[in-house]
């Protein structure tokens, strides 16, 4: 089993640590939100989707922001996320600016996690794992498919491919279209939990029909659940005290 440290926690099988989105525009907002992360009891990690942010092309605004984030997380991890508006994000990207921009994430030490989203190409999200572990930063391979799930075969594969290039975590989001593809996707994330049990997942089925993954995902291998404070960054987040109530509840129950 592996444990991926992050700032003050850790990412582990059989624990679900929760995961707090900031996406907001504005630098006012960014921070109000990190400042409610960093108080809250219940937020375990703060993901900074930087595709809302209204500067993000600004490398001396976007570091001297995040500074301030850190601080007020106070400890807490903080993941860096350029979403790609083709996987649901704010911004279209083309792949040379995505790794231009995400090498100068790595290197100006701004998080402790960052996304890549493994639809960038293999080389770009190879040469992204070997620079950001230079750095001392873990990283989650990503895929999201806002319309549609595939079978549970395919996101296995998705999985191993991920597992396969370097990441230390393997993320795969789905919106269902039927209560089988939330089954699919949680079959998909137990199928991998029990052949792999050294890679650490994190899987959700989105909006209302898939929200129940969100809550039991755990129980099949996901080690992390994004839960709002503010904003929502995708469909079916639940709030992050009702995730935690719920986490809690399923956690007394299985121990
Ligand atoms: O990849 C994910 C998962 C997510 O899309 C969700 O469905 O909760 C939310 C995003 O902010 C995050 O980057």
């Amino acid at each position: 089993m592996s444990v991926l440290r992050a700032g003050n926690t850790t990412l582990e099988d059989g624990k679900v640590r929760i995961c707090v989105p900031i996406a907001y525009e504005t630098e006012k907002e960014i921070l109000e939100e990190s400042v409610r992360i960093g108080k809250s009891s219940v937020a375990d990690i703060a993901e900074w989707r930087i595709d809302w942010y209204q500067d993000v092309f600004q490398p001396r605004k976007r570091n001297a922001l995040s500074r301030k984030i850190r601080e007020n997380l106070q400890g807490k991890p903080l993941l860096v996320t350029f979403r790609s508006r083709r996987e649901g994000g704010e911004r279209d990207i083309t792949p040379e600016a995505y790794q231009t921009l995400l090498d100068e994430v790595i290197e100006s030490n701004m998080a402790d996690l960052i996304d890549v989203e493994l639809s960038q190409g293999m080389a770009c999200v190879q040469e992204l794992i070997k620079h950001a572990h230079q750095m001392g930063i873990g990283v989650i391979v990503s895929q999201h498919d806002f319309k549609k799930t595939p079978e549970a075969s395919n996101l296995i594969t998705t999985m191993e491919q991920m597992a396969g290039y370097g990441a230390d975590v393997c993320k795969i989001a789905v919106m269902p279209q039927s209560l089988a593809d939330v089954a699919a996707l949680l079959l998909a994330t137990g199928t991998m939990k029990e052949n792999h049990p050294e890679t650490l997942l994190i899987t959700m089925s989105m909006g209302r029909t898939g929200c129940v993954s969100r809550l039991c995902g755990g129980l099949f291998g996901s080690v992390m659940s994004f839960g709002s404070m503010g904003k929502a960054s995708a469909p079916g987040q639940v709030s992050a005290k009702e995730l935690s109530d719920v986490l809690w509840a399923i956690e007394r129950a299985v121990n």
